[in-house]
């Protein structure tokens, strides 16, 4: 009997694909290219998915043979869970392979914002010494609101109380023991937004967090506010938040995801107080690690219904 295909369409880290290709019949495409991927996949049991491939209805229907679709990584959304369910196919993710990562960068981009390093360290290279041009504000003191207090905003919250930070939070699904140990206070999204000056958003996208940060929640905003989002672009209103920060009654924004990936037509592009980073959250060797083996389990686990990965 020929080995199950299993149909790699994101980047993973080659090792793990290579283990793979002991037991199964590995082949690649770029998945964010619909033609190979609607291609290629007829043949694949397994679908092996970073976030730049999308596994709609259209995908499941070209796909009689699969069985399962791994995701290295936390977002589900570029999946439709509910049609795979209907096919019968397995979705595996991989939570907590690198929220660690998600939450460092997140607290590199908060301090990035509060003070100009970038900008700074573009003029010394340019051979300007222009100390008085790069004066930013202390965090210490000043307070932090965090959208979403699950696995990757408790990390960031517990960080940013490090820097003696007063931390507040709107998530209605909050677990007591999140709260309890961050000592974040719960408010409403109004709330939050009136009191924080920094706003750092860590929502999966769904139905309900599609343009939760729009364009009456930016007029709540306290002025001088400062964003981050380190989660998904679509949760964030881009041409209300582009205006918001023309006007500057939004100082800053650090945004390492955008609704659409690359943001090539994006008004935040160019804006000289956004820092723009290319969806590099996960971007660590342990995160892409951690989260490429938990595919790669899952992607073993459904097509023999066994793991023989020893650091299982
Ligand atoms: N930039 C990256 O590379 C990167 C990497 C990993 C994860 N992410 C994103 O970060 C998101 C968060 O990851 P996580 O591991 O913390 O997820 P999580 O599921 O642990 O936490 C999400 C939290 O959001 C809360 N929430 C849901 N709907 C809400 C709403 N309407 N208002 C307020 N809170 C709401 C939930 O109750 C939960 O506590 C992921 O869904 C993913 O999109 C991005
Ligand atoms: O594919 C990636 O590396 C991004 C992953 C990240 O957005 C996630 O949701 O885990």
């Amino acid at each position: 009997m020929p080995a199950p295909v299993v149909l790699v369409a994101d980047p993973l880290p080659a090792h793990l694909t290579d283990e793979l290709a002991a037991d199964f019949d590995v082949r690649h495409c770029t998945g964010a290219d619909r033609a190979q991927l609607l291609a290629a996949v007829p043949e694949a049991s397994a679908l092996l998915i970073r976030s730049a491939t999308r596994v709609d209805q259209e995908v499941l229907d070209a796909a009689p043979r699969l069985r399962v679709v791994a995701r290295a990584g936390v977002g589900l959304d570029n999946v439709d869970v509910a049609a795979a369910a209907r096919a019968g196919v397995t979705v595996a993710n991989a939570p907590y392979s690198n929220v660690v990562s998600v939450a460092e960068l997140t607290v590199g981009l908060v301090v990035a914002l509060a003070r100009p390093v970038l900008p700074a360290s573009a003029s010394v290279h340019a051979g300007q010494w222009r100390r008085a041009d790069f004066q930013g504000v202390e965090l210490a003191g000043r307070t932090v609101g965090i959208l979403g207090l699950g696995k990757v905003g408790e990390l960031v919250a517990t960080r940013l109380r490090a820097f003696d930070m007063h931390v507040l939070t709107h998530d209605p699904y909050a677990r007591a023991d999140a709260l309890e140990r961050t000592g974040a206070q719960a408010v409403s999204l109004e709330e939050l937004l009136r009191r924080s000056d920094v706003l750092t958003i860590h929502v999966p996208l769904t139905d309900a967090t599609r343009g939760l940060i729009g364009e009456r929640e930016l007029a709540w905003a306290k002025p001088g506010l400062r964003l981050v989002n380190t989660a998904r672009g679509g949760i964030v209103d881009e041409t209300a938040l582009a205006r918001a920060l023309k006007e500057e009654w939004v100082a800053g924004a650090a945004l390492d995801v955008f609704e659409f990936e690359p943001p090539l037509s994006s008004p935040l592009l160019g804006l000289p107080n956004v820092i723009a980073t290319p969806h590099i959250g996960a971007g660590t060797a342990q995160a892409q690690e951690r989260a490429g083996r938990e595919a790669v389990q899952a992607v073993r686990q459904a097509l023999t219904g066994s793991d023989p990965d020893p650091e299982a």
